[in-house]
């Protein structure tokens, strides 16, 4: 049996999402995603995610104090997020750094408890290299909001050095919230498939990090950012699509391998984030464009499956909230990050080694020939 790309390959049994293609619904756990981005934080979903039921509130608050107490990660990488080349991706300086995190730590301790520390050392140090690295290269110091409330809102002032507003934090956390877990994405299973040798959380974290990289994955929200960047005006979208599909090229932030019967179910949830932060600033520019290329590319491309993703209005919210285009990637891994470690701690309960089979379909038989009798 042969499957491209895994398609419909089940790979483990999993309690940590579902997603329901029919009635286009996605659950956490059990509980409805959209249930989850009105009334819960990204620290409760994370914690719902690794533990599998939602913390009391001295549970949530001692969870908390856990991820704020290494949010300022260790000075060697924090040296490395400020030392890194002012031309890096920041992508690339995340997935650098989360690798370091295992540095001068033993890691012989495979128990859940242990992983689990690590992965949340992971989570909360993230935010920080980001911002870190981010306001290094714009020359400036990074900062440390040690008073800030949530995941959020650290992450966005530590980015910008100031407070954001209360509106702008829970933007981000509903962000945070609906990019943290999607069953068994390419990057889920990059870390699935690394924790299966055994290796240690950072080893697979950071394997994940560097798949969410590509522009079939994670990194479609940045090309989705230059894509709406790019067009600039509603009124080009139905010229820049169709120039771009004249060219045989993709469109970022639409098609997906599972939802080919209609949009991503997050969709709902973004476009009204989208809509309520474009009200909130009086700019409504970047929504409209999202709107008029979700209809136009879907009237367009319905036919052949291909429908808007996360990723277009990722770009969309994050533009609002002022983001740099290419901050957009490791933003989504600080979110993601939840779903990686939650699958790690999964398929360790019944670790079984990854190793799949191929096809050969290349010659045999072949004689060696010395290197000068070749020509
Ligand atoms: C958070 C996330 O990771 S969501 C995914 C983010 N990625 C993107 O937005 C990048 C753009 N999208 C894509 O490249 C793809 O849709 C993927 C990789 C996400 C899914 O790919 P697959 O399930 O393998 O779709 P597949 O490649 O079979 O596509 C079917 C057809 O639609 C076309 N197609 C797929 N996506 C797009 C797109 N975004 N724009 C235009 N055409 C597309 C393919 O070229 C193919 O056409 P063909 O049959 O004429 O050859
Ligand atoms: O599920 C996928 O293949 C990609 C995706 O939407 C995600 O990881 O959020």
């Amino acid at each position: 049996m042969y499957f491209p790309g895994l398609e419909g390959v089940v790979v483990k049994e999993t309690k940590i999402c579902y997603i329901d293609l029919e009635n286009s619904k996605i659950y956490y756990r059990g509980y409805d995603l959209e249930e989850l981005a009105r009334l819960s934080t990204f620290e409760e979903v994370t914690y719902l995610l690794w533990l599998g039921r939602l913390p009391g509130r001295r549970e949530l608050e001692e969870f908390k104090a856990r991820l704020a107490a290494h949010r300022l990660p260790p000075p060697h990488i924090a040296t490395l997020a400020k030392s890194a080349p002012p031309s890096a991706e920041p992508i690339d300086v995340l997935r650098t750094a989360v690798s370091a995190m295992a540095w001068g730590e033993d890691l012989s301790d495979k128990s859940p408890e242990a992983e689990l520390q690590r992965g949340l050392k992971i989570t909360a140090a993230m935010p920080y290299v980001v911002a870190a690295f981010d306001r290094a290269r714009r020359g400036q110091e990074p900062v440390h909001p040690a008073e800030a409330g949530s995941h959020a809102e650290y992450f966005l002032w530590a980015l910008r050095g100031e407070r954001p507003s209360p509106r702008e934090a829970r933007a981000m956390d509903v962000m945070l919230i609906i990019y943290a877990e999607h069953s068994m994405n390419n990057s889920a299973f990059t870390a699935v498939t690394v924790a299966s040798t055994l290796a240690d959380m950072y080893a697979a974290v950071t394997a994940a990090v560097a798949s969410l990289k590509g522009p079939l994955h994670g990194g479609a929200n940045v090309d989705a950012a230059k894509m709406i960047e790019e067009i600039g005006d509603v009124k080009k979208v139905e010229g820049w699509v169709d120039e771009q599909l004249a060219k045989g090229r993709r469109i970022p932030g639409f098609g997906h391998r599972l939802y080919k019967k209609g949009p991503d179910p997050r969709l709902r949830v973004l476009r009204e984030l989208a809509k309520g932060l474009a009200a909130e600033r009086g700019d409504f520019r970047w929504v409209e464009i999202a709107e008029r290329l979700e209809d136009y590319v879907t009237a367009k491309l319905a036919a052949k499956g291909i429908y808007p993703n996360t990723d277009l209005y990722a770009a969309v919210i994050f533009r609002y909230l002022g983001l740099p285009v290419d901050v957009n990637l490791p933003t989504f891994a600080i979110s993601r990050v939840a779903g990686w470690v939650a699958h790690v701690l999964e398929y360790r309960q019944a670790n079984r080694l990854i190793r799949p089979t191929e096809k050969y379909v290349g010659p045999l038989g072949l004689r060696y020939t010395p290197i000068d009798a070749r020509g």
